[in-house]
């Protein structure tokens, strides 16, 4: 019988189809501007270098002055970084330069230190020949003014951000982080930090799903914690609709019960339902739907399968809405040990790499177990209904790195 199960596979790309990018912009400074996204074309405003300059600390020569076996020249001044030449080297001179100083009129080579002798008061010998060009950074030779030096949609990393600086930009142009509203919901939680009375327990998934969104570039509305009751979750989504939030993500109460309220609050509100369940696990609970231009992501509460379907399809959501590249988390690795064959929702299983770097599984896998998910490098991927595993056979693998 075909499973009904939407897969992850295709829910993934149902994520994504109905998710408006980010189209506001602001103009940050280089200092601020680390991990934004560029949303313009960034040309250079100089030429860089700007004038030819020595690239070592020596003597501009004109390289015809000497032969195979050596010369000596008359040195005629000295020029350093941030002056000017006050002297054009002609036949039979030199002019002593150090690192980064331009290069007198007449000169056509420098000649690092190393390979000269004093010679007198003026006089250097020096005691090999010299090419034309050697030593010498030309003038535009790394961009020339006009020059698309980072283009429309590039990370800013250290690199670029250098490149921007050497090419005369103070600010950048960027697009607006994503925004998402984190909302954990249940009678049952309490804040961290606060010791739980009798039935409650620790809101631990919102920590997790906050620290992945920023992670990702995004701003965090920290929506809190909703009882289980219609009005407290209607009036949190209101704030994330008043926080112009591009995404909503609820955990808990996205499964089958009576006090599982998100599903049908949201419908109410108008919520578009994408899908609600697919064949995976944990998460099989996960809901997909719109409100608004708001992006609303259902994950379920047990804090494994929030933060493995946050893994899956908050990261790639987010990336998307903020013009960030995918992040390709998927990679496959040697099986440590046997697997078991798989049933019908994808499984992802926390493992480990073993100092063989072989994945093995945790044993238990329970989808509430958080210190097994703290302590693995990875998700062992189990198709829906695939066969046993033998140990040294090749496995599908998320990364958590
Ligand atoms: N009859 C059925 N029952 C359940 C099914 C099902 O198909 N039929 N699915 C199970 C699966 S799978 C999951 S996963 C859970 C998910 O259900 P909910 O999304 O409704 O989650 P809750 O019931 O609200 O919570 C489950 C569990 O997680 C704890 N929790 C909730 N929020 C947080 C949080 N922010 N931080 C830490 N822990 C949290 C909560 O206390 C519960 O223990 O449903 C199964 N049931
Ligand atoms: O799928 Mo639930 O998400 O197993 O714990």
């Amino acid at each position: 019988m075909a499973d009904p199960l939407l897969s992850v596979e295709r829910a993934g790309e149902i994520l994504l189809e109905h998710a408006p990018q980010v189209s506001d912009t602001e103009t940050m400074a280089l200092a601020d501007a680390n991990r934004r996204v560029l949303c313009e074309d960034i040309a250079s405003r100089i030429t860089q270098p700007p004038f030819a300059a020595s690239a070592m600390d020596g003597y501009a020569v004109r390289a015809g002055d000497i032969g195979p076996e050596g010369a000596e020249l008359q040195v005629i001044g000295e020029v350093a970084a941030g002056a000017m030449p006050d002297a054009h080297v002609t036949a039979g001179t030199a002019m002593r330069i150090f690192t980064g100083a331009p290069l007198p009129q007449g000169a056509d080579s420098v000649v690092i230190q190393e390979n000269t002798e004093k010679r007198g008061d003026a006089g250097v010998f020096f005691k090999t020949a010299a090419t034309v060009g050697d030593n010498i950074r030309y003038a535009g030779q790394d961009f020339a003014a006009g020059d698309i030096l980072l283009s429309r949609g590039r990370t800013l990393d250290a690199r670029a951000l250098s490149l921007a600086a050497a090419g005369g930009h103070a600010v950048l142009p960027v697009f607006r982080r994503p925004r998402v509203a984190v909302l954990a919901t249940g009678n049952e939680l309490v804040p961290p930090g606060t010791l739980p009375g009798p039935g409650q327990i620790s809101a631990s998934g919102s920590v997790a799903i906050a620290a992945l969104a920023r992670d990702n570039g995004a701003d965090v509305i920290d929506l809190g914690i909703a009882g289980d009751s219609e009005a407290a979750i209607r009036g949190a989504v209101e704030k994330a609709v008043e926080a112009k939030a591009d995404i909503l993500v609820t955990i808990g109460g996205a499964s089958v019960g009576d006090h599982d309220l998100i599903r049908p609050t949201l419908a109410a509100m108008g919520m578009e339902l994408d899908f609600w369940k697919i064949a995976m696990r944990p998460g099989k609970p996960l809901m997909v739907g719109r409100l608004g231009e708001m992006r609303v992501l259902g994950l379920p509460g047990n804090p494994v399968s929030s933060f493995v379907c946050a893994l899956l399809f908050a990261e790639p959501l987010i990336r998307h809405v903020g013009h960030f590249p995918p992040r390709n988390r998927e990679t496959t690795a040697i099986a440590a040990s046997a697997l078991a064959d798989n049933g019908p929702r994808q499984h992802y299983m926390r493992g480990r790499f073993d100092c063989e770097g072989r994945v093995e599984m945790f044993e238990r896998q329970d989808s509430s177990l958080q210190a097994t998910l703290a302590e693995a490098d990875c998700l062992i991927v189990r198709p829906p209904h695939a066969k046993a595993v033998e140990a040294g056979e090749t496995v599908r693998i998320v990364n958590l790195g």
